[in-house]
């Protein structure tokens, strides 16, 4: 058996050590074992597959990062090119990938990606691909997963930053307003205000209105309380209004960010208080992945190749009801996990009085 290994998408914090896994786990049934390298950049190039053996992955489950490279432009059935006027489009290149795993003899992928790579991976399924799936992204917006490996990091840094951002948001008695990761879905900016205590809390699931910030605001000065801790997901946005972007790039999705300048002004306009925003930005995905996300891409990852043993295949590997499992990858592909509203996370954060901008 011949596999290969890639990392689709943004990285996130466990890729390495779920790469470890699925080796070592695929070497030790006597396989061969080949990583993509840059999403399926390398694909196209003279040396499309790299041998991973046991010395390329001793050592890495505390890296963070990715060994392999990662890309979240270059979809094969959206890849970007140059036309000779200079300017840009896409074009599908799938039938060239599929053509270089018959020719290198490939059997199976393990594809560790996000919602994007997922789409990606049914695709290729349809085309005739066997594909095992783990799930990635520290945004945990998959459906179907309990968590995804790299939301657990990202979500202590956040809390650890704002945390931090408090004490100085205190000393000057300023509005401090933390932009945090997290497109469509606000599990960051939930469960890392929740868990540093934040005032105000925006999701992208609860478009928010200024008028319920300022009253929290208010009736935190009423109680001699001089300063508002603010999380916002970068997908957030009043009632009405629209997501900031900073830009698109042809192949790419678009670029969010900038919520939290707008909501710092908006907010000292309408109170006349000094306010901060700071947008924590790549440092959420980069760094060591914590103990949980270590376990969970380990896990992740040696399922994997338990599944390409089964030949089940076209399958993510998932938790559920905190026991791994996997289920097809077309129930997951055209789906989003958004935070639920009902859920008791949500109500323990109305029930502590954190205003949620409804
Ligand atoms: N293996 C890959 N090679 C090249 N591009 C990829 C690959 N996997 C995904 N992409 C592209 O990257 C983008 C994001 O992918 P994905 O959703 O998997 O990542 P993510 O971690 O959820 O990050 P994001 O928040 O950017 O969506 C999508 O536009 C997708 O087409
Ligand atoms: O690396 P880039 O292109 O800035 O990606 C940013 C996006 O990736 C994510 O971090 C997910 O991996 C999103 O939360 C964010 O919008
Ligand atoms: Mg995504």
């Amino acid at each position: 058996m011949k596999i290969a290994i890639n990392t689709g998408g943004g990285d996130a914090p466990g890729l390495n050590a779920a790469i470890r896994a699925a080796t070592l786990a695929a070497l030790r049934r006597g396989w061969e074992v080949y990583g993509i390298e840059n999403g399926y950049g390398s694909i196209y190039t003279d040396e499309p597959f790299v041998r991973l053996t046991e010395k390329e992955v001793r050592g890495i489950t505390l890296l963070g990062g990715t060994i392999l490279g990662t890309a979240n432009k270059g979809n094969p059935f959206e890849m970007p090119y140059q036309k000779k006027d200079g300017s840009w489009d896409t074009k599908d290149v799938s039938d060239h990938l599929m053509q270089t795993f018959e020719d290198y003899g490939i059997d199976a992928l393990v594809a560790i990606g996000g919602d994007g790579s997922m789409r990606i991976a049914n695709k290729l399924v349809n085309k005739g691909l066997d594909i095992v799936g783990v799930p990635k992204t520290i945004d945990n917006d998959i459906w179907g997963c309990d968590v995804t490996l790299g939301f657990d990091t990202a979500r202590s840094i956040a809390t650890e930053a704002i945390d931090r951002i408090t004490t100085t948001a205190e000393s000057h008695q300023r509005l401090m307003v933390v932009e945090v990761m997290g497109r469509y879905a606000g599990w960051i900016a939930l469960l890392s205000g929740l868990a540093s205590t934040a005032d105000v809390i925006l999701l992208p699931e609860i478009p928010f209105t200024y008028d319920s910030i300022v009253e929290k605001i208010e009736e935190r000065k009423s109680k001699d309380k001089h300063y508002t801790m603010i999380v916002v997901a970068e997908g957030a946005k009043p009632k009405g209004g629209e997501l900031v972007t900073k830009g698109k790039t042809i192949g790419q999705e678009v670029q969010l960010g900038g919520i939290a300048r707008q909501v710092a002004a908006e907010l000292t306009e309408r109170t006349g208080q000094e306010s901060r925003s700071v947008v924590l930005g790549h440092l959420q995905r980069g760094g060591s992945p914590t103990t949980y996300d270590r376990l969970i891409s380990l896990r992740f990852g040696a399922a994997a190749i338990r599944c390409v043993q089964e030949r089940d295949f076209n399958k993510l590997v998932v938790l559920q009801d905190n026991k791994l499992t996997s289920i097809p990858i077309n129930e997951v592909a055209n789906k989003m996990k958004a935070v639920p509203l009902d859920s008791d996370t949500v109500q323990t954060a109305r029930d502590v009085g954190i205003c949620l901008g409804d």
